[in-house]
């Protein structure tokens, strides 16, 4: 399956379980890879027919801008389903990093992949 991707998306959003967490935002950042047959679109050079990989940008950060959770699952998990539901693709994978949320490690996270139901409907 074609692939479309998003790498390294950063939005800040309050993000955390620990009571100084919800006053503040944190930065964290979104790898995404969407299963999607690209062919179409090539053959008609033709972005009506793509994955279009800025308006689904567009809407992640949005949505992780102002819905605020607890833990990073909870967030990909919502960014997985939110795809899923608003563009036409097969699979979802999002990798969501918290940077600097562990002292001396460059980041940690989350990696979920999720599939659209088979008749297209999430
Ligand atoms: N599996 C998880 N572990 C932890 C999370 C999380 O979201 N998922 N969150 C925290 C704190 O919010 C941390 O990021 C603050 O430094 C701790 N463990």
């Amino acid at each position: 399956m074609d692939k479309v991707f998003v790498q390294g998306l950063e939005v800040l959003t309050t993000i955390g379980v620990y009571e100084w967490e919800k006053g503040i935002r944190q930065k964290i950042r979104f790898d995404l890879e969407m299963g999607y047959d690209t062919k179409p679109a090539a053959l008609g050079d033709d972005i009506g027919q793509a994955l279009d990989y800025a308006a689904l940008s567009r809407k992640v950060c949005a949505y992780a801008e102002q819905n605020h959770v607890e833990l990073v699952e909870t967030m990909a998990e919502h960014i997985a389903q939110l795809i899923l539901a608003e563009f036409p693709v097969k699979s979802v994978r999002v990798r969501l990093t918290k940077p600097g949320a562990v002292p001396n490690a460059a980041g940690v996270g989350v990696e979920i992949e999720r599939f659209a139901r088979a008749n297209g409907v999430s």
